[in-house]
């Protein structure tokens, strides 16, 4: 691997903002979400704004292979760009993922999309994400969380429209709160 330019791997003097998106499709893939998410949050130095609901997506990419959840965060850190994407690598590995067929299934996908303004073509690290333009799978939830959203100019909203993929996504539900007395014991 080439050698990493130092604005990745700088932690900011601020907190700066980043998009980072979820998807799953193997294993409890509801419950590897939570517990990613939950993760994000325990951080000491990732502080989670906006947590999209729920997509339930059809796969991208041409391999045969189930239906994803995908979902997205909006945080403020102050993890350099390159770090915040170890940490997901890290949680992609605590979900047992295994790297095999290349947009094949998965346990965790983690993906960084934006990092404040910052761009990089680097391979290890490329910013803005450089399918996130063309996948619904990632812009609906994020232009759930955030609907004013835009990504290099254009609202998040308009992409998500006229992506190819973007019939096939569809809003799960929040989970309503379970009914009082119905808890188990
Ligand atoms: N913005 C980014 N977010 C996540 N990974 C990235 C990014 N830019 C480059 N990569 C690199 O891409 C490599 C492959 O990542 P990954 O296995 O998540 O790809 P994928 O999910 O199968 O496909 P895709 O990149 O199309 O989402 C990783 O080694 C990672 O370092
Ligand atoms: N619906 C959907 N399709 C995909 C996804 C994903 O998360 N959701 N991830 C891929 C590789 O990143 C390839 N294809």
């Amino acid at each position: 691997m080439s050698q990493l330019p130092g604005y990745l791997l700088a932690p900011p003097a601020q907190p700066e903002s980043a998009v980072i998106a979820l998807g799953s499709n193997l294993g409890d893939s509801k419950q590897i979400l939570a517990d990613a998410v939950a993760a994000f949050r325990a951080h000491d130095h990732i502080s989670v704004t906006a947590v999209s609901p729920l997509a339930q997506t059809a796969p991208v990419g041409g391999v045969e292979q189930p239906d994803f959840l995908n979902q997205v965060l909006l945080v403020d850190t102050t993890l350099a760009p390159w770090a915040l994407l170890q940490f997901g690598h890290d949680l992609e590995q605590a979900a047992a993922r295994v790297r095999d067929i290349r947009w094949g299934p998965r346990t965790l996908d983690v993906d960084l999309i934006v990092y404040d303004d910052v761009t990089s073509d680097h391979p290890d690290l490329v910013l803005p994400h450089p399918r996130a333009h063309e996948r619904a799978f990632v812009l609906a939830p994020w232009s759930w969380a955030d609907p004013r959203a835009r990504l290099q100019g254009t609202p998040v909203t308009e992409l998500a429209a006229a992506a190819d993929d973007a019939a096939t996504v569809i809003q799960c539900e929040p989970e309503p709160p379970p009914a009082p007395g119905s808890e188990e014991s």
